[in-house]
């Protein structure tokens, strides 16, 4: 099988009745979100907050029941893909554009389980290059700022030969910063900025992270 799909899949093994789940954004979490849509069509009572809407739009279709920060204080449990994993378990996401709401999600959940196939795991961060969300307002200012914190080379993320507009009205600026040998460093340093919104760096939030092989699934704790 995919090891996407089983990685994907065994996340479901964690959700338990009642539970507030956070439905992360991916090419991964899409086989947890329809596993889970099977549970759900078994009988699991459960609640989720999707962190982008093409989450949301899937897990309607499929009948997932969606709940909002309007009724739900914390969640138990969060389950998010990944473009990076250290061996600490600090990640760069942001991949797809989702990274705010998946941060404003994940920060507001119990746990963190990440789900990747082992293309992600990395001895240190910084390969893949580190999505930062930012304002339209100001972007060429705030994308100078970002390059003095030791930025090599920044790209403003594009789709259709226009800016990707994140489901938050951004901009996406892809900052290579080399090896990240002080992520919690970078991600305050990023956040002082005005015009950064959040950047895709996530430190000490990952309670465990399940890899998927062509073998089958290997689980990684903190
Ligand atoms: O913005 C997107 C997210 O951070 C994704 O969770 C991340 O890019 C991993 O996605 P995928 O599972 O498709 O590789």
């Amino acid at each position: 099988m995919e090891p996407k799909k089983l990685a994907g899949e065994k996340a479901v093994d964690y959700i338990e009745n009642n539970m507030v789940i956070g439905l992360g954004t991916g090419s991964t979490v899409y086989w947890t979100i329809r596993h889970l849509a099977l549970r759900v069509k078994a009988g699991l009572h459960i609640k989720a907050i999707p962190t982008s809407m093409s989450t949301a739009r899937l897990a309607e279709q499929l009948g997932i029941p969606l709940a909002s920060f309007t009724e739900i204080d914390r969640l138990d449990l969060t389950i998010d893909g990944a473009d990076e994993v250290s061996p600490d378990l600090n990640l760069i996401k942001g991949g797809g554009g989702a990274l705010l709401r998946e941060k404003i999600v994940a920060y507001a959940s119990e746990r963190l389980i990440i789900v990747a196939d082992s293309s992600k795991q990395v001895a240190s961060l910084g390969k893949f290059p580190l999505p930062v969300e930012i304002t339209p307002f100001g972007w060429e200012n705030t994308c100078k700022q970002v390059m003095l914190l030791g930025c090599e080379s920044l790209t403003l993320r594009e789709k259709d030969e226009r800016p990707f507009v994140t489901d938050n009205g951004n901009y996406i600026a892809d900052c290579k910063f080399g090896r990240i040998d002080s992520p919690d460093l970078l991600e305050k340093s990023l956040n002082a900025i005005p015009g950064v919104v959040e950047n895709g760096l996530f430190v000490n939030m990952a309670d465990q992270v399940i890899i998927g092989t062509e073998k089958g699934t290997n689980i990684v704790e903190k």
